[in-house]
Order: C-alpha cells, then sequence, then structure tokens
C-alpha cells in the first residue's frame, strides 16, 4: 500500500510569514491601527485567518472585525506569494520522496482558496495529490478529520500515513488522526508543541524520521 505524508503548509512547507505579516499590516493601515512585528505575526499563525485576525484586533484591544476577513483575504490572495518560498533544502525533500514513491497531500488551516493560489505561484501545485483547506470541510485542525479527509482524498490510509507539521494543532490533529506525527523544528511552533514527537531540527532530517514512523 501507498505511503503518504500529510503537510502542514505555513511554517512547515514554505515560509509564509512575510507575505502574511505585510498583508495584516497594510489591514492595519488601512484602519489607521499600529503594525505588528514578525514575531508577533507569528504567534497569530496556525488556527486559520479568522483566529489570526481575532487575534491581530484583540491585541489593539478591539472586538473582531467582520469586513476585516474579506479585505485580508482579497490583498493576501493578490501578494501571497511575493516573498514566500519553500524552506531551504524542502524541495529536494519532496524530490526524494517523490522518487521514493510516497504520495503527499497538504492539510493547511489556511483558506483553501489562499492556500491553492500559493501552491500554484509557487508551481508546486502538481506535487500534491489533495489540499484540505482551513475551510474545505467543516473542521479544520486541531480535529483529526481535517487531516483524515485530506487523506482520503489524496487516497491514502492511516495505517500508511503520517503527518509532518510545526504547530501543536498539526501533532494534535495528526496523533488524534491515528497517525504518526513528526514535528519540524525550523517551523514557527514553540518546542514545546512537540509534544514528545520526533523532532526534524531541518527538512534534511524528514526522510529518515518519516521511514522511521511508519517502521515502527
Ligand atoms: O493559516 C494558518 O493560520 C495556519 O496555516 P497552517 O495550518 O498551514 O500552518
Amino acid at each position: 500500500m501507498q505511503r503518504t505524508v500529510i503537510f502542514d503548509l505555513d511554517g512547515t512547507l514554505v515560509d509564509s510569514r512575510p507575505d502574511i505579516h505585510a498583508a495584516l499590516n497594510r489591514l492595519m493601515a488601512a484602519r489607521h491601527l499600529a503594525p505588528f512585528t514578525l514575531e508577533e505575526v507569528t504567534r497569530f499563525i496556525g488556527d486559520g485567518v479568522p483566529v489570526l485576525l481575532q487575534r491581530a484586533f484583540a491585541a489593539r484591544g478591539l472586538p473582531a472585525d467582520p469586513t476585516a476577513l474579506p479585505a485580508f483575504l482579497a490583498d493576501y490572495e493578490a501578494n501571497a506569494a511575493v516573498h514566500t518560498r519553500l524552506f531551504e533544502g524542502m524541495e529536494a525533500v519532496l524530490d526524494g520522496l517523490a522518487a521514493e514513491g510516497w504520495a503527499m497531500a497538504v492539510c493547511t488551516n489556511k483558506p483553501e482558496k489562499a492556500a491553492r493560489l500559493l501552491l500554484a505561484a509557487l508551481g508546486l501545485e502538481g506535487r500534491f495529490a489533495a489540499l484540505g483547506g482551513g475551510d474545505s470541510f467543516p473542521v479544520r485542525k486541531p480535529d483529526p478529520a481535517h487531516v483524515l479527509a485530506t487523506l482520503k482524498a489524496a487516497g491514502g490510509a492511516p495505517e500508511m500515513a503520517v503527518m509532518v507539521g510545526d504547530h501543536h494543532n498539526d501533532i494534535a490533529a495528526g496523533r488524534a488522526a491515528g497517525l504518526p506525527a513528526v514535528y519540524c523544528g525550523w517551523g514557527y511552533g514553540l518546542p514545546e508543541m512537540a509534544d514528545g514527537a520526533p523532532v526534524a531540527a531541518t527538512p534534511g532530517a524528514l526522510p529518515a524520521l518519516l521511514r522511521q514512523a511508519l517502521a515502527a
């Protein structure tokens, strides 16, 4: 049976922070609100755009603004790949996994349209058998149903799949779905988010950990 790896997107495959940061600060500027540092925005990422905006407005002492979501998305969708690139070494990892016969899928809390536009802009869309976005299904990570629906769409099976991510949502969703999880040390999460999962310090360390996860 085919082995499948389910990748988180932001902070795992791609370094998308600079474009999220820029789009958020344009939104803030348009509302005459103070900008955020890159570090602050990093802590807002991980639970999808509606929650990112909720956190940003809460940090300015404001309630959620329903007009912010469409405004942010229109800007971000047009500018998602200005600075965003695969993490260094990741392209070779994807090539190597494909050569070993792994199927690959993306399970991200980023809205599906923005995620698809980003993958297309980076020329990556053909690499993945499926993409499950934060609004593709009724639930999103850490709900395991997000991982399982993405895996199903990729034609994979839980007993032959591994979840890879940089956030506790990824580790929790993968485990609750019955998949072994591997934590990415280069991403946006805090070290404790690994929660006991094996940690890949660099993309190059991933393939061996993926093989081990299924051999266990
Ligand atoms: O959109 C987010 O906040 C996080 O997206 P991710 O699930 O790809 O990390």
